[in-house]
């Protein structure tokens, strides 16, 4: 391109050639240049017609990108980085897809992170650490405000968890100097509405513990595909705050026996109970963390988690009985502006098969039945009428559940 004159070749021979073979070579020399810059000219055209393509085409790409960003997109879990791809298991229908990434995205991700995909499963972003399920399926209690005096008819129950939860939490040394493990998980089990989540509340209150609840229905159900995660999540949420009762209710829900269904979702519970099993296992580095779980369907257990090492300590915590049920009536009346013809025994003999929740529903009952009367003060006719209402609405509902 810097060729000036001097460094051009000239077609002729300067000495020997006449002027006119000079004109002559110069004359072919132009036609052959002319020739040359057509050619270039056309290609340069070509090159513009192939520019503007492509630019249409990039617009058209990054149009198309918005689009997608903007559409609705899937939550998936990153579940293995492989040399083919991502392996991503999408929420909801819990398939698992394998997908590509950028190489840019890819440094970014890492088992278990969370990433919104498209229509075509690529994943479009990384979710940011989600803390609103742990908070949606775990409740965090810094002080639960139950105590031992709130509970009737369990004294036995009671004995044994503040053995086995409230011993090893405020005095481990004694199991050090006995030379024995405490104890390290303790299984509540018996009818709904008996009191085991206000034993586990209470005891917790007692050690001056975090009380932290898990419903094991919400983990397989709710967040399918996440299960597993947020088992981890529940057991780190724990030992960040240590002293801590790990209250796991209707445990049934990650740890039935199999069944031989294989389905995506038995699977799914499978690995939650898995990792639940390996947390319980890993107990040594829980510290000052206790787990409780309670379940209305014992004979259901898989009897993987009854393993000693894991849920030892088998506590059972029925109905209550009759005096159970005496104490009771008087732990719900204590605020209550009952009147002097109130038998408590009386009511215990009525309400014969009642639970600590039937009991404490009968009570509130019969205070409105006082307000519905325009009373301020409760007649042991309202406790009756109470216990007569309740009696016949939990009929119902077990006959309708018989017919769903
Ligand atoms: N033994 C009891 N003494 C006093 N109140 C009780 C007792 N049992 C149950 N209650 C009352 O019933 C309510 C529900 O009890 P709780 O939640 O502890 O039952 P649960 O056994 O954990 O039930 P579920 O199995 O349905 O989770 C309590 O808040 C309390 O008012």
């Amino acid at each position: 391109m810097t060729d000036t004159v001097d460094d051009v070749d000239l077609p002729y021979d300067e000495e020997a050639a006449s002027q006119q073979e000079k004109i002559e070579a110069l004359r072919e020399r132009l036609d052959v240049l002319e020739g040359q810059n057509e050619e270039m000219r056309d290609k340069l055209l070509d090159a513009n017609a192939e520019n503007n393509k492509y630019q249409q085409k990039l617009e058209r790409l990054t149009h198309e990108n918005k689009k997608l960003k903007q559409s609705p997109l899937f939550v998936a879990t990153v579940q293995e980085l492989t040399d083919e791809g991502v392996i991503i298991k999408q929420h909801g229908n819990n398939q698992e897809a394998l997908t590509e990434v950028t190489e840019e995205m890819r440094t970014d991700l890492e088992p278990d992170s969370r990433v919104a995909v498209n229509n075509s499963l690529s994943v479009v972003k990384r979710l940011d650490k989600e803390t609103d399920v742990r908070a949606r399926v775990m409740q965090v209690d810094h002080s639960p405000d139950v105590t031992y005096e709130d509970i009737g008819g369990l004294e036995t129950q009671m004995q044994e968890v503040r053995e086995t939860v409230e011993m090893p939490l405020d005095r481990p040394e004694m199991f050090e100097q006995v030379g024995i493990d405490p104890p390290s998980g303790v299984l509540l089990h018996g009818p709904p509405g008996t009191g085991k989540t206000m034993l586990a509340k209470a005891v917790a209150n007692q050690t001056d513990a975090t009380f932290i609840k898990m419903a094991g229905s919400e983990l397989v159900h709710k967040f399918i595909g996440e299960g597993a995660k947020l088992v981890r999540d529940l057991f780190e949420v724990a030992r960040e705050n240590e002293p801590a009762v790990l209250f796991i209710d209707e445990i049934d829900a990650i740890a039935s026996k199999r069944t031989d269904s294989k389905t995506s979702g038995d699977a799914e519970v499978q690995r939650t109970m898995m990792q639940l099993l390996s947390e319980m296992d890993g107990f040594e580095e829980r510290g000052d963390v206790r787990i409780i779980a309670a379940t209305n369907r014992f004979d259901m257990l898989d009897p993987a988690i009854l393993r000693p090492g894991r849920f030892d300590r088998l506590i059972e915590v029925p109905k209550p009985d009759h005096a159970g049920r005496e104490i009771i009536f008087k732990i719900h009346t204590r605020n209550m502006n009952v009147a002097d013809d109130v038998d408590f025994v009386e009511l215990a003999d009525v309400a014969t098969d009642a639970s600590g929740a039937d009991i404490k529903a009968i009570c509130t009952e019969a205070g409105m039945f006082a307000i519905r009367d325009d009373r301020t003060e409760i007649y042991m006719d309202d406790f009756v009428s109470a216990w007569e209402k309740i009696s016949a609405e939990s009929t119902d509902e077990s006959v309708s559940r018989a017919f769903a």
